[in-house]
């Protein structure tokens, strides 16, 4: 189906509120500025530091209308099967792999993420390390603690005239393209995407051509079937003696005991890992990984998007979307999800109705419009592959006979009156 325009329209400055209380839960420490957007509107919150398991979830997504999590919980096509009153998913982060996109999809659940309010941290992370792993930093310092004075020059260097190879040149990649440059190191990177190169910054055509120039590689893709093991025994052994490996992407990029023997080995001269395949739910667990008490390897607990700035951001950022989404309908941002807007209006009865995309869904829509002789003041639509979105304001309060009817097509997934 081909998506309509919408027609003219009556603004009015603040959406209506939703008919019913909205219900938000909130785990992994989600910033208060996301609380301070939600409390305006009146939506219930209730919150929890840590993450969840599938079981515990679904317990608590009895009754909730908006989950917010960061990139622990992980939200499978089972969770979503059993969420039925589940209008949307905010990531407060930049990753959305811990969510099922397609199961959100077919369920007609949108899912919001904040795609660069923490990049600038994570570059900035990345130069750091950088430094601290060229002039062994991290060792002299828990050395000093311990009350070892070892003044040493050697194998510390400078990162001035180094190579920075960077996999993944999006937000992140091309954001530290500049700060490295900016500090005078050469940068190269790899993408599987064409970008347009920053500053002097250089695409190199193939992984290996980028881990055979680089003294420092840093890794910046996100986590997919591609990207799975990307680094492994091969990988490492195409890096040059004495360099340095970076992670601060996902835990399931670099297979962790080839990292750990190639450290071993002294063919890496060391590495700053911020992600790892498991990680813990909550601050109060314990954790191992071999990486443990290898010399000049920085360990941190997936902290790069980690800075007050960036989470005051990301908390503004994906509440405004999911207020969007309940007051007036709009997807726009929505990372798995046709977007779709319309401005919020005044007097008028607004539907919307998610709907297998299969032909003929608007005739029998407009037709069940038609029956109850009301008017259509807007209506947009758009589709992907699986789903198609609707967004329909009436004339006439009409809206719950219509829905009713809207609501029973058997190609409708959910459909939902707003005011
Ligand atoms: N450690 C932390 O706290 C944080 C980690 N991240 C991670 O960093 C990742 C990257 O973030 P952004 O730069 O914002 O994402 P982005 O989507 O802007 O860029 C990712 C780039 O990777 C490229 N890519 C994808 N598959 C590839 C492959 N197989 N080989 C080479 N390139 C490939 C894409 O074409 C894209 O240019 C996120 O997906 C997230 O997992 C993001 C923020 C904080
Ligand atoms: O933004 C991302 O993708 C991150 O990895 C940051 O995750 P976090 O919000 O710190 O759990």
């Amino acid at each position: 189906m081909k998506p309509m325009t919408p027609s003219a329209t009556k603004f009015q400055t603040t959406p209506p509120v939703a008919k019913e209380p909205v219900k938000v839960l909130l785990l992994e420490n989600i910033h208060q500025s996301a609380h301070e957007l939600f409390r305006s509107r009146s939506f219930e919150i209730e919150t929890r530091s840590s993450a969840m398991k599938e079981d515990e979830l679904i317990a608590a997504l009895a009754g909730v209308d908006m989950l917010g999590i960061r990139s622990k919980t992980h939200v499978t096509a089972r969770v979503l099967e059993k969420a039925d009153k589940l209008l949307s998913i905010g990531c407060f982060c930049i990753g959305t792999n811990q969510v099922d996109l397609d199961a959100a999809n077919r369920r007609g659940v949108p899912v919001f993420n904040a795609p660069f309010s923490n990049t600038r941290s994570v570059a900035e992370m990345i130069i750091a390390e950088s430094i601290m792993l060229a002039r062994q930093l991290g060792d002299r310092s828990r050395e000093v603690h311990a009350g070892t004075w070892k003044k040493v020059s050697k194998a510390c260097y400078e990162i001035r005239g180094k190579t920075i190879g960077l996999i993944g040149y999006g937000h992140i990649g091309q954001q530290l393209g500049v700060l490295a440059e900016a500090m005078g190191m050469r940068v190269v990177y790899y993408d599987i995407a064409q970008k347009l190169p920053m500053g002097n910054n250089r695409a190199l055509p193939t992984l290996e051509a980028l881990l055979a120039e680089s003294d420092f590689v840093s890794l910046h893709v996100p986590a997919t079937p591609e990207t799975h093991n990307m680094i492994g025994a091969a990988e490492l052994a195409h890096m040059r003696k004495g360099a340095y490996l970076l992670n601060a992407s996902r835990g399931s990029v670099v297979v962790i005991p080839a990292l750990a023997e190639a450290l071993k080995s002294g063919h890496l001269a060391g590495a700053a890992i911020d992600v790892y395949p498991e990680e813990p739910e909550s601050n109060s667990d314990g954790f191992l990984t071999e990486l443990q008490k290898l010399p000049n390897v920085i360990l941190t607990p997936h902290i790069g998007g980690s800075t007050e700035e960036a989470q005051e951001a990301i908390g503004r950022e994906v509440s405004r979307a999911l207020t969007q989404l309940v007051t007036t309908g709009a997807t726009t941002g929505a990372v798995n999800f046709p977007n779709v807007e319309l401005p919020p209006l005044k007097a008028t009865h607004r539907i919307l109705n998610v709907h297998r995309n299969v032909p003929g869904v608007l005739r029998d829509v407009n037709r069940i419009v038609s029956d109850v002789n009301a008017n259509i003041d807007s209506q947009v639509l758009s589709t992907d592959a699986n789903i198609g979105y609707l967004i329909m304001d009436l004339s006439q309060d009409v809206s719950a006979e219509v829905s009713r009817r809207i609501g029973a097509l058997e190609t409708s997934i959910r459909t939902r009156v707003l005011y």
